[in-house]
């Protein structure tokens, strides 16, 4: 598990030319509500989980940070620089070794050498760096999507769901590896259903709940997510 407490950037002064924000966000699809009106800083340095029922709004609001959908009203806006992600399905290049879709994803950045080999040592993919994508197992398949995301060291990282697949030990070095990212001015928003294992870590919580913000506050490691969680959708 990480050893960095939640809320170890609670005190740094925020940076508002340097948050994604949400102001009004709404999202409709045919006849569905998808996300109803959503404000909402994702400060910068800051590890940010988004959390809720299945159905909530999270993997749309990701999408619309992503700038891969546009909200039917209200406007995100962004500061300059790619965010890096990772989906739910993984989207590797399947006949690609690990290491080849590593470099090929690096080379779209500049972070080099020596940083690649710390996301492939940190994700622990160094025993399969040689394997074809395609014939990873699906938790290997699920790292290496993780580390794609982060193989060009964006200011933004946005994850779903990082943690499906995974058995407990690649979790925790998820978890570990995440939280050592947000050391700094770097920042990762995870839409998880694992609130217990990021919880310890985080230093906001979001809980949407039918396309609304329930609960959007500054977290740190005393903090009882489970019973949070709990209050809100009872
Ligand atoms: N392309 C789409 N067309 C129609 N409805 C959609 C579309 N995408 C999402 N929705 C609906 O919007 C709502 C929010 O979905 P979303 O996938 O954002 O939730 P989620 O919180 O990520 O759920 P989960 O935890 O199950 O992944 C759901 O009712 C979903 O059915």
């Amino acid at each position: 598990m990480a050893d960095r407490a939640g809320g170890a950037n609670r005190e740094r002064e925020r940076d508002p030319a340097r948050e994604i924000r949400l102001d009004g966000v709404v999202r409709r699809y045919d006849g569905v509500t998808a996300l109803a009106g959503v404000d909402l800083r994702i400060e910068a340095g800051d590890l940010h989980a988004l959390v809720g029922p299945n159905g909530s709004g999270k993997s749309t609001l990701l999408a619309l940070v992503l700038g891969l959908d546009r909200p039917t009203s209200g406007t995100i806006t962004r500061p300059e620089g790619r965010i890096g992600c990772g989906f739910q399905t993984p989207s590797v290049y399947p006949d690609l070794t690990v290491d080849e879709n590593l470099r090929v994803f690096a080379a779209m950045g500049d972070a080099g050498d020596d940083w690649l080999a710390s996301v492939r040592s940190g994700l622990e993919l160094d025993e399969v760096r040689d394997r074809v994508a395609a014939d990873l197992s699906g938790g290997y398949q699920r790292l290496l999507d993780v580390a794609l995301a982060f193989v060009r060291r964006p200011a933004f990282v946005l994850l779903d769901e990082p943690l499906d697949e995974l058995d407990d030990a690649a979790r925790e070095r998820v978890v570990a590896f995440v939280a050592d990212y947000c050391e700094g001015e770097r920042t990762v928003v995870v839409s998880t259903h694992h609130l217990d294992a990021f919880g310890p870590s985080l230093d906001r919580l979001t809980v949407l709940d039918d396309g609304d913000v329930r609960f959007d506050e500054r977290v740190d490691g005393s903090d009882d997510y489970r019973a949070i969680y709990r209050d809100l959708l009872e």
